[in-house]
């Protein structure tokens, strides 16, 4: 396991251990702050112009957010911005106070009222960072509530105050920031849905947290990883062995589909097409096959015998002749014994959509007895039939760790930011995404796309997870860019998983990770 800053999401307890080993280690408090808060506000210079933004307004808290926000008051000053202060506490940490003293022998002034900083075209917001432990009072949420009226640019240090650090609740009420500095390391809220509106652009300041640190804090725990190109890239089917042929690159079924729902099935293999898999199947009911033929030339359809009103009946297959099942898209619940027939098999599966349903009714526990791995990828309505008893939390890092550990099976919970664990406890979180997948259909490209990747790399079922869930989101990017939010259907999605591909992973230089990789596996 390596160790790296852009990678490794922490708590904030960890954030405090990593950050008293480094003191312990020698590096000076102070010396620490001054490095943070000098990055910060070189970042802040060039996004927010002396032109632009002549006037700042600055709220300085208690603790080292606090300390931090006055380093950037003074460096602002210096160069030449009119900053205005603002303390709504008295007591300030010993390193805050000294820094307020030098501000003050600068010039600097601590107004009186908050409404004195209303003129400023800017608020730096260096309230509270991830020393906040309880709910704004309501003297100082009244002040937050205040700021976030006035609707100007708000800047916040290291994590919107009033955000708690680990599960991104309010606390109480919390600064709506434009834009977020986050220091040194990502923390958990930063993927936690509940805290996004008030994140804003989130920008991570690299202040040189060495591996060492990072390792020596966290090697007792499973890995929390923020996905990146650099994180997956290795992972990647790519390029392919020369002397590859079709079935070396695995081949996935897909079970989907019902005379009710027939796009799903389709989603589904547009999807499988993205992720380059040999081989593909799609076992449908009979009246869908020449519809499917349509669509995916490339794939072999099955037809199946079909219930009255037009779900699969029966599967007449051998499932363990395919290296990878994936099950669920346009299913429709009516045929539980073919999701008991899939869950009975030695393969991996993915189970999805109605699938999961189906799971849900007859329990989880009926994972207990797979001998290969499962893949479950629900959306928060089919999160609460599986997993009843974690519901009531809005931690969804903490509960998708929860559900993985409880089922045994890779959990992704999809939202705006993605959450995959598995059941060694180690997390993958999708940084970015875009709401235009909040439509029906992206769900079902999603399932045929982790489905192509776990049958290229089955020795890697979190990352193929990981990497599927990450190209799909940079797909629904780069499509929502060119076409608007409105304009990013399933059809449209798949298509743009090539150019997410090619724009988002490129391959690095002298990169042989991939071709070695696959060798040990063919
Ligand atoms: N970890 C690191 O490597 C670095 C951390 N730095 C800064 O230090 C911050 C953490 O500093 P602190 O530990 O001092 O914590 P904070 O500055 O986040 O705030 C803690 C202070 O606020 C008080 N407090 C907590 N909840 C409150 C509430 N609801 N109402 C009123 N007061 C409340 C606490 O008693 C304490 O005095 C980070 O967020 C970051 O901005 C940087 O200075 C340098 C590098
Ligand atoms: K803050």
């Amino acid at each position: 396991m390596s160790y790296n800053y852009r990678s490794n999401v922490v708590n904030s307890e960890q954030m405090r251990r990593i950050e008293g080993a480094i003191f312990a280690s020698g590096m000076p408090v102070a010396a620490l702050m001054e490095k943070a808060a000098l990055l910060t506000a070189q970042q802040l210079k060039k996004s927010y112009s002396l032109a632009n933004f002549p006037k700042i307004g600055v709220i300085v808290g208690p603790g080292h957010n606090g300390g931090d926000a006055l380093v950037i008051a003074r460096e602002l000053h210096l160069a030449g911005y009119q900053v205005s202060l603002f303390c709504p506490i008295a007591k300030l940490k010993d390193l805050t106070a000294q820094q307020a003293n030098y501000v003050k022998h600068l010039g600097l002034i601590f107004q009186k009222t908050l409404e004195s900083l209303e003129d400023c075209q800017l608020i730096i917001d260096g309230l509270f960072g991830f020393g906040l432990e309880r709910t704004l009072s309501a003297d100082i949420a009244e002040l937050v509530d205040k700021i976030n009226s006035w609707q100007k640019p708000v800047i916040s240090i290291d994590i919107a105050s009033g955000i708690h650090t680990d599960t991104g609740e309010v606390l109480g009420t919390a600064i709506k920031a434009t834009h977020t500095f986050c220091l040194g390391l990502w923390k958990r809220a930063f993927f936690q849905d509940l805290a996004l509106p008030y994140l804003g652009k989130v920008e991570l300041i690299d202040i040189g947290i060495s591996p060492l640190d990072l390792e020596t804090i966290l090697q007792d725990s499973p890995p929390i990883l923020r996905v990146n190109p650099d994180l997956i890239r290795p992972y990647l089917p790519l390029p392919r062995p020369l002397l590859t042929h079709k079935y070396q690159q695995g081949h996935l079924l897909i079970i989907c589909g019902s005379r009710r729902y027939a796009g799903g099935a389709i989603l589904a293999g547009l999807g499988a097409r993205g992720s380059g898999v040999g081989m593909l199947s799609i076992a449908v009911p009979a009246a869908l096959k020449s519809l499917l033929i349509s669509h995916l030339p490339e794939a072999l359809i099955i037809d199946c015998p079909e219930t009255a009103t037009g779900a699969i009946a029966e599967l007449p297959l051998e499932l363990n002749n395919y290296h990878v099942l994936a099950c669920g898209p346009g299913l429709t619940t009516e045929n539980p014994a073919i999701i008991e027939q899939v869950l009975d098999s030695d393969k991996p599966i993915i189970l999805d959509a109605d699938a999961l349903n189906i799971l849900a009714q007859l329990g989880i526990e009926k994972l207990s007895s797979r001998q290969n791995k499962t893949i479950l990828t629900p959306h928060w309505g089919e999160f609460k039939r599986l997993f009843p008893n974690l519901s009531g939390s809005q931690d969804r890092i903490n509960i998708t760790q929860e559900a993985s550990q409880q089922s045994g099976a890779i959990v992704l919970l999809k939202g705006a930011r993605t959450i995959i664990a598995s059941p060694g406890g180690k997390m993958y979180l999708i940084p970015e995404s875009s709401s235009a997948l909040a439509r029906g259909g992206s769900g079902d490209v999603l399932t045929g796309l982790i489905g192509g990747f776990l049958t290229q790399m089955p020795d890697n079922a979190p990352e193929a997870t990981a990497l599927a869930a990450y190209l799909h989101a940079q797909a629904g990017i780069l499509a929502a860019k060119e076409r608007t939010e409105l304009g990013v259907d399933g059809v449209t999605l798949a298509n743009y998983l090539f150019a997410a591909l090619k724009d988002s992973i490129p391959p690095a230089p002298l990169d042989k990770g991939g071709a070695d990789r696959r060798g040990d596996q063919n």
